[in-house]
């Protein structure tokens, strides 16, 4: 959700105009200017996140320099994700069980693991690629 969020932009505010002229982290912003928040872009920010394009989930670990505050998968102030508790125990849950009770190996028709660029529509997801899901054996 770091590296990949689902939402590119913070949709709600996508639709908001500024009712005021305001500033921004230094930026005038005239009364009415329709604000889209980049998600992916505070993602990637170099000023913020060491080495923003790596998968390193350790980062987010006590001691790992990850700032919490700017990770936003979920939206940010007034209009944060209403469901992010209920997404967050659901997405634990679900790769949870999937992994405790399957192994995932790539296809013999696929030559390398999957390309996780991703490929942006309303919510930015993985391009299609064949997996098998073997059943792990039960415990006793
Ligand atoms: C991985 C799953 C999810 C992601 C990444 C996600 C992300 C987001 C984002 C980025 C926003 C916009 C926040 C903003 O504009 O600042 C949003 C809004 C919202 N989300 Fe989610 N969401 C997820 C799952 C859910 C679920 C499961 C529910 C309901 C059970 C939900 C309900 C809502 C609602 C009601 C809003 C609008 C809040 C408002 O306008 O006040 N979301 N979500």
């Amino acid at each position: 959700m770091f590296t990949y969020p689902t939402l590119l932009i913070s949709y709600v505010y996508a639709v908001l105009h500024t009712i005021y002229c305001i500033f921004i982290a230094g930026y005038f912003i005239p009364k009415n200017t329709v604000i889209i928040p980049n998600l992916f872009g505070a993602h990637h920010d170099p000023a913020v996140w060491t080495d923003p394009y790596a998968f390193k989930p350790e980062r987010f670990l006590e001691g790992g320099g990850a700032s919490t505050r700017a990770l936003l998968p979920f939206g940010g102030g007034a209009r944060l994700c209403l469901g992010e508790a209920v997404a967050k125990m659901e997405l634990f849950l679900f790769t949870a069980y999937l992994l405790r009770d399957f192994q995932f190996v790539p296809a013999e028709s696929q030559a390398s693991l999957p390309d996780l660029t991703g490929v942006a529509s309303v919510v930015l997801k993985a391009k299609a690629y064949t997996v098998i899901a073997r059943p792990r054996p039960t415990m006793p």
